[in-house]
């Protein structure tokens, strides 16, 4: 190894994205190994818009492992950040970077200490999967730094540890979380089904309803669910293996009736599991205002076109994440969603409307007056009733690729100090 007094800090920045499920993870067999009771599918979001970037050092100076997220020192003494490391330091690989002149051995790794720091480009844990898009980039950086062999499946294994769904952001497009079988977890993992142009006609539009932190986290939502549903059993038996069979061949084939179809379905048993858990957890609590009137309106219109045109799904919060058939649909979606969910008065549609804007153009918005002269949708009952700031924000996007390293000026450490800068 380098010699102990010399001060160099070696770095890599790596970004990730997040990812939603269309066919649900909802209980563990392994609390500790985070083992699930069933496969999931998600469609992994493009990072332009929804992503997390870390950069993780490596410096004889350092004397412990610190992270930073968004700017904070957090304590990482925690069972998932130390499973991480401890995976990821045991596959380590020597290091020779001959530009800078450091070299460091397998058997070094043991001794050296991290710093990390984490930044991601929206609210965290606040139901928009950070903690997956967060454990996939922590996990995939330190395997770049520490020149890792394994593959993003091996990875994904890792980074299960972290998260479970962290393990479906170590690929893009769309993915299948396998549960597997080992008590040990090394066949439950992450691969690829289709990348994320096999199917890039997709729009993917979330209704941020609150970005506060939830009441029940998802980590003790499941585990109250795996001890009294009766109902999860059924599901992850007998519904979730058929489900996961027709959900692949609707990704192979592109069929969005299939697609849109399972991807409800599976949203609505899942909340239904929430409700059949003892005390029961009610993460679409808000069905007056919110979630009810874009499941109605969107199974209105599915109804009255013959056939799907937009799917619907919510994660263990209340915001909607709605999958629009092509850009055109996805135009008039946001027509509907903003005559139904107009901002404040204040607000500037800028702020309002993030991620691909381009979309607000195809639907004929470019002002807060446009919004105020939209036709109603033919799928609401009192065209009088609109929800004016319930929700708080649109984020646009589209499927995404995987996770990327980043350039040198990407890093959120000092690259003198290791220190966030
Ligand atoms: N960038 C990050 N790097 C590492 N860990 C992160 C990062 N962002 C979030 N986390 C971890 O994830 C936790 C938040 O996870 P939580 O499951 O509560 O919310 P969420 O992932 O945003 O929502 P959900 O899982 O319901 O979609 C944080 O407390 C932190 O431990
Ligand atoms: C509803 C979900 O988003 C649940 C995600 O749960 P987490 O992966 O956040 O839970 P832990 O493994 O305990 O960290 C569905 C899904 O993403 O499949």
């Amino acid at each position: 190894m380098a010699d102990e007094s010399q001060k160099w800090v070696l770095m890599v920045t790596a970004q990730t994205p997040t990812n939603i499920a269309v066919i649900k993870y909802w209980g563990k067999r392994d609390e500790k190994l985070i083992l699930p009771v069933n496969d999931s599918i998600s469609v992994t979001l493009d990072p332009a818009h929804l992503c997390t970037t870390t950069t993780v050092s490596v410096s004889p100076t350092f004397d412990q492992d610190r992270m930073w997220l968004n700017g904070e020192e957090i304590s990482i003494s925690g069972g998932r950040f130390q499973s991480c490391l401890r995976e990821i330091r045991s596959r380590a690989t020597d290091v020779d970077d001959k530009e800078k002149g450091i070299k460091i051995t397998k058997k070094d790794w043991e001794k050296l200490h991290v710093h990390i720091s984490s930044y991601n480009n929206f609210p965290t844990a606040a139901g928009l999967a950070s903690s997956a898009a967060g454990f996939a980039c922590l996990v995939f950086a330190l395997g770049k730094l520490m020149n890792v062999k394994e593959d993003h499946s091996q990875l994904s294994a890792i980074a299960r540890q972290g998260s479970g769904s962290a393990c479906r952001s170590l690929y893009g497009g769309f993915v299948k979380w396998i549960m597997g079988k080992d008590d040990k977890g090394t066949d439950s993992l992450a691969v690829q089904l289709a990348d994320e142009k096999h199917w890039d006609e997709l729009v993917i539009v979330i209704a941020v309803v609150s970005s506060r932190q939830k009441e029940t986290s998802s980590t003790t939502g499941m585990r109250d669910t795996v001890e009294t549903s009766l109902l999860l059993q059924h599901r992850a038996k007998e519904v979730v293996p058929k489900r996961i069979l027709k959900m692949e061949e609707a990704i192979k084939n592109r069929d969005f009736a299939s697609f849109a179809q399972l991807t409800c379905t599976d949203s609505n048993q899942f909340h239904a599991v929430c409700l059949d858990t003892c005390p029961p957890i009610f993460y679409m609590n808000d069905t007056s205002h919110r979630q009810a009137p874009i499941i109605s309106l969107v199974e209105k219109w599915n109804r009255a076109e013959g056939t799907p045109q937009v799917a619907y799904t919510f994660d263990a919060g209340p915001n909607a994440v709605l999958i629009a058939r092509n850009r055109e649909t996805a135009a008039l979606l946001i027509q509907k969603l903003l005559f139904c969910f107009p901002p404040n008065s204040d607000a500037d549609l800028n702020s309002f409307v993030l991620g691909d804007k381009s979309i607000l153009k195809d639907a004929g918005v470019e002002s807060p007056e446009d919004i105020e002269t939209l036709p109603p949708p033919p799928e609401i009952k009192d065209p009088s009733q609109k929800f004016r700031g319930d929700v708080s924000y649109f984020i646009c996007t589209r499927p995404g690729r995987g996770p990327v390293v980043l350039s040198d000026e990407s890093h959120l450490l000092n690259p003198e100090t290791g220190l966030p800068k």
